[in-house]
């Protein structure tokens, strides 16, 4: 029978352990890890991810602080504002939801945030840390993958690993971290010729692309573990439906274990933002590793 891993109950572990460690701090009269979340327009499925970072950042005892500018905000007041972010000590954490709406300039605004508080791990200098192994803050969709990763299978040294996607927030970074675990990696993506055959060598499948139910059970090693990060939004009779970029329901019989969508790698997305924002604060504390 295959795993289903509920990413809900890592993640409430997750949030649990980041819980007790802010406890600890304030304990001692360190201040409370905040972080601001900056959401700009007011795109729906943007409003729904800020809503649940806020409530768990309440669970986490983390102070959130939101920040809702208009879709039409000029490029030099949003800068404005992470300059005041970047230099406020109440803020130990930034993050700017995505997408921009258009007319903004993604990449400036992305490298406007400091580096200490990047806690997308999105910034140049924590994506260059994160490839040459030094101490960074993980883009946190692809950390709660391998916590998932981890908790599953143990050690992954040696394993043959095939990413399916190539982008800077999921696929290049993903690939990274598994590397750094010893894994034989393979990003495959739109352009690849053989998909399907290679992805049938994975012992583990990532699949990151935003094309719903893409991944069918033939493209599958028997025993594969698979993480779904696809969240696409679907019409049933009427209703909004989330459906990844597997087909759950064709690959189950398939697997040894696989993420289910939603309750999957979206929660842990949020668990790990968390942990972020804890080890964000603890280095600007002045704690020193991780
Ligand atoms: N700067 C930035 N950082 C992000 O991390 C970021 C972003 N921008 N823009 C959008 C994406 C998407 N994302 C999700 C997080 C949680 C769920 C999540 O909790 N999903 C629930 C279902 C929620 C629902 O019902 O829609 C689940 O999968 O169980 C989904 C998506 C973070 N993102």
């Amino acid at each position: 029978m295959a795993t289903i891993i509920d990413g809900k109950a890592v993640a409430f572990e997750v949030v649990a352990s980041v819980a007790k460690e802010v406890a600890t701090l304030v304990e001692q009269g360190l201040q409370r890890p905040g972080l601001a979340v900056v959401l700009v327009g007011d795109d729906a499925a943007s409003q729904v991810y800020v809503r649940n970072k806020i409530r768990t950042s309440e669970q986490a005892g983390i102070t959130s602080i939101e920040h809702r500018l208009a879709a039409d905000v000029s490029q030099q007041t949003l800068l404005t504002l992470i300059d005041e972010l970047n230099a406020s000590d109440q803020v130990n954490g930034i993050l700017v939801q995505l997408p921009l709406p258009d007319g903004l300039d993604e990449k400036l605004i992305l490298e406007r945030i400091s580096p200490a508080k990047d806690v997308d791990g999105f910034h140049p200098m924590n994506v260059g840390a994160l490839s040459s192994g030094l101490p960074s803050l993980v883009p946190c969709t692809p950390q709660g993958c391998l916590i998932m990763l981890q908790q599953q299978l143990g050690d992954l040294s040696g394993k043959h690993a095939v990413v399916v996607g190539r982008s800077n927030i999921v696929g290049k970074p993903m690939a990274a971290l598994l590397l750094q675990q010893s894994c034989t990696v393979t990003v495959v993506h739109s352009r690849t010729k053989n998909i399907e055959q290679l992805c049938a060598q994975a012992d583990i499948l990532v699949a990151a692309v935003g094309r719903p139910e893409m991944v069918k059970a033939s493209w599958l090693k028997e025993g594969a573990v698979v993480i779904d990060v696809g969240i696409n939004a679907q019409e049933v009779d009427g209703k909004r439906k989330l459906v990844g970029d597997v087909d759950f329901a064709d690959c189950l019989a398939k697997v040894s274990a696989i993420t289910p969508v939603p309750g999957g790698v979206g929660p842990m997305t949020i668990a790990c933002l968390m942990q972020n924002t804890l080890i964000a604060a603890k280095r600007q504390l002045g704690f020193s590793g991780n």
